[in-house]
């Protein structure tokens, strides 16, 4: 496991607790001998008594050796530089696994492209988790489902079966398009719901951006050549409601900080650096719609709030003063 943050750390663990044996790089190597000495992340996890199976280290040699899977729990705009790095040490056949949920600025590509890129592996050796999991919880050993999804579905049966537990539970899927864009988009949305929760609204809001978000996913999808059910399934719907509706979710809280009128940069310091992925695919994402003449209208307001100084009050009456269509 390449990254110790949140998401990291807690499928490091789920990974454990199904029997494999994981090593977890941190960047700090602080991190590294707290997870050692105490079992315990508390910077990301605090509470969480972290399982024997796993082990951590500040050396991405060890981590990587003799791996069958290595997986990459880093923020989605950084993905590419930490890659290249690892590179030279990725295990030939490892399946290469991606947590990230964003699509990648400055080519617009989704993790998994990027990685295969770099890496230089056929996208079939690249599989992707991805649904309603929300880290905390999961650490905590809440029931979850999720989807593994990869190109090459005996991979993806195999990494489903490394990551199940009696409280973690994983489907396959080989949409890789579909569920990579799903989980993308979706904290897009969240922002937008929550700046619709600091701006004091209620459910009805949330449940209509919810709706729409999902319309406009589907959309950008099917233009991509996703299937379209995929987004009605766990990597879609699922992550969408658990991310626009928990006050768990970094994303929703920092569009709620936006909606209560704090600046881009005053959500960005409460964040105490935990990556709110929407943040920047807002701005990717609203450029691939343009590519591929899909509209997205609340992705697009989300990105003027975020970069463009529109405020939340008049992009709310934005979307509400389109033009009106049957649904
Ligand atoms: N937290 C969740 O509940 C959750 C669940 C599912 C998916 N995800 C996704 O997983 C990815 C990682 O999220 P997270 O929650 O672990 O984030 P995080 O902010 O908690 O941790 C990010 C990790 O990446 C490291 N990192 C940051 N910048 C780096 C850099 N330049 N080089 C190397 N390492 C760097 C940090 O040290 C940290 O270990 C994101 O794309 C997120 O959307 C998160
Ligand atoms: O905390 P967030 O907003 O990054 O969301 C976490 C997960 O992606 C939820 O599935």
């Amino acid at each position: 496991m390449l990254g110790a943050g949140s998401w990291g750390t807690t499928f490091a663990k789920v990974l454990a607790d199904a029997g494999n044996d994981v090593v977890l790089w941190a960047r700090r190597a602080e991190v590294a001998a707290e997870i050692n000495k105490t079992r315990c992340n508390s910077g990301y996890l605090p509470g969480v008594v972290l399982p024997e199976g796993l082990r951590a280290t500040g050396d991405a040699v060890e981590a990587m050796h003799g791996a069958s899977a290595v997986v990459l729990a880093v923020p989605s705009q950084t993905l590419r530089e930490n890659l290249a790095g690892w590179q030279p040490l990725l295990p030939p056949d490892a399946t290469l696994v991606s947590l990230a949920k964003g699509v990648e600025l400055s080519t617009l590509k989704r993790m998994s492209e990027v990685i295969s890129e770099v890496a230089d592996v056929p996208l079939e050796q690249v599989a992707v988790v991805s649904g309603p999991n929300l880290a905390k919880e999961i650490a905590a050993e809440q029931p979850t489902a999720t989807v593994v999804a990869c190109l090459d579905h005996d991979r993806a049966v195999t990494l489903q079966h490394a990551c199940s537990t009696p409280y973690f539970r994983p489907y396959t899927n080989t949409d890789l398009v579909g569920i990579e864009l799903a989980g993308a988009c979706k904290n897009v949305i969240a922002l937008a719901c929550g700046m619709a929760v600091g701006l004091g609204f209620g459910h009805n809001t949330m449940s209509s951006l919810i709706t729409r978000g999902l319309a406009e996913t589907t959309r950008l999808g099917v233009a991509l050549g996703a299937d379209p059910m995929t987004f009605a399934g766990l990597a879609g719907l699922g992550d969408l409601v658990a991310t626009c509706m928990s006050p768990l979710s970094r994303n929703r809280t920092f569009g709620e900080r936006l909606g209560r009128g704090e600046t881009l940069a005053q959500a960005q310091e409460a964040a105490h650096g935990q990556v709110s992925e929407g943040v920047k695919s807002c701005s990717s994402i609203r450029q691939l719609a343009a590519r591929h003449g899909v509209e997205m209208p609340i992705t697009d307001v989300v990105h003027r709030v975020c970069h463009e100084e529109l405020a939340p009050i008049p992009a709310a009456a934005e979307l509400l003063g389109r033009e009106r269509k049957p649904e």
